[in-house]
């Protein structure tokens, strides 16, 4: 669907899909980020995980909040939706396989992001580990989301060694799908970074072709709300919902580049 297209059906909301290198780059705590900048304006936001996993079943105790209630606890309220939620932490397809069913629908996720997409003004859709981690047993990623919805692709993202070559693998194969990429975001900067920390985040931009909208300190998600808000808002991400122009025509935002490394 392209975004005229969404014009058409009347999908006024701007839809992010929020994805990453890998798990536990950050991808919630950006996605809080995002959420906490937006309701800071007034928007009214949707947080939407299509399959959370490693997850005990809803309603039982847990020191392992799912990733739309981490959202609220950072950013505050917000409407949070989960479609499928499995105990093992596993990719969503081998949890679902292992208790013998078929994961969650693309269609479902798309579906539901629109039906929630005529009610606010950001929807946030937070994949599942990297973006090719399928989402069920036919193999259905976060990318056919991604596309599906036209929506804009935000990459979190590690410094450490390593993440040169995750990030672009990345964001080759969401340029393959014909995404579109809205830009990359380090998911955790360490106070003191060492020099390939300070190399890449210099360099992902660079080798990638896709703008660093910003970084988020380490230990932003244990500051309060308002602490949280105040660090989220140096990313640099529109808050705005209106229909943005395609990729190729958005001057690449200021990134905040550090010196030479
Ligand atoms: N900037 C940060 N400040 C503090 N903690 C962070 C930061 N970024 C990530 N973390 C911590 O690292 C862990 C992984 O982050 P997060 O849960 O956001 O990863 P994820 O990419 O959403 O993973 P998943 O694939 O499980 O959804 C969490 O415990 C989170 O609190
Ligand atoms: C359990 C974890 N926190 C995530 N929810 C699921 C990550 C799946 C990653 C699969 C993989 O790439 O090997
Ligand atoms: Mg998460």
């Amino acid at each position: 669907m392209t975004p005229d297209d969404a014009r058409r059906y009347g999908i006024s909301a701007r839809i992010y899909v929020v994805t990453g290198t890998d798990t536990g780059v950050g991808k919630t705590v950006v996605t809080a980020a995002l959420a906490a900048t937006a309701r800071a304006a007034g928007q009214r936001v949707a947080v939407l995980k299509p399959a959370q996993t490693g997850c005990p079943p809803v309603g039982a105790d847990s020191d392992d909040p799912p990733d739309t209630a981490e959202v609220t606890r950072l950013a505050g309220r917000v409407t949070e939706r989960e479609l499928v939620r499995y105990r093992e932490p596993l990719a969503p397809a081998t949890a679902a396989r292992r208790l013998g069913e078929d994961g969650v629908a693309a269609a479902r996720v798309v579906a539901e992001a629109r039906r929630l997409a005529s009610g606010h003004d950001l929807v946030l859709v937070e994949g599942a580990g990297g973006l090719l981690v399928r989402l069920n047993t036919q193999g259905e990623t976060i990318a056919e989301v991604a596309d599906a919805l036209a929506a804009e692709v935000l990459v979190v993202t590690r410094c450490e060694l390593g993440t040169l070559n995750a990030t672009e693998l990345t964001v080759e194969a969401a340029r393959r799908r014909g995404l579109r990429i809205r830009g990359l975001v380090i998911g955790s900067w360490p106070e003191n970074p060492d020099v390939a920390q300070r190399c890449n985040r210099q360099e992902l931009p660079e080798i990638t072709g896709v703008p660093l909208l910003g970084v988020l300190p380490a230990g932003a998600a244990r500051l309060g709300r308002e602490g949280f808000r105040d660090v989220a808002a140096a990313l640099n991400v529109a808050a705005d919902h209106r229909p943005r122009p395609p990729a190729d025509a958005v001057p690449r935002p200021h990134a905040d580049r550090p010196g030479p490394c």
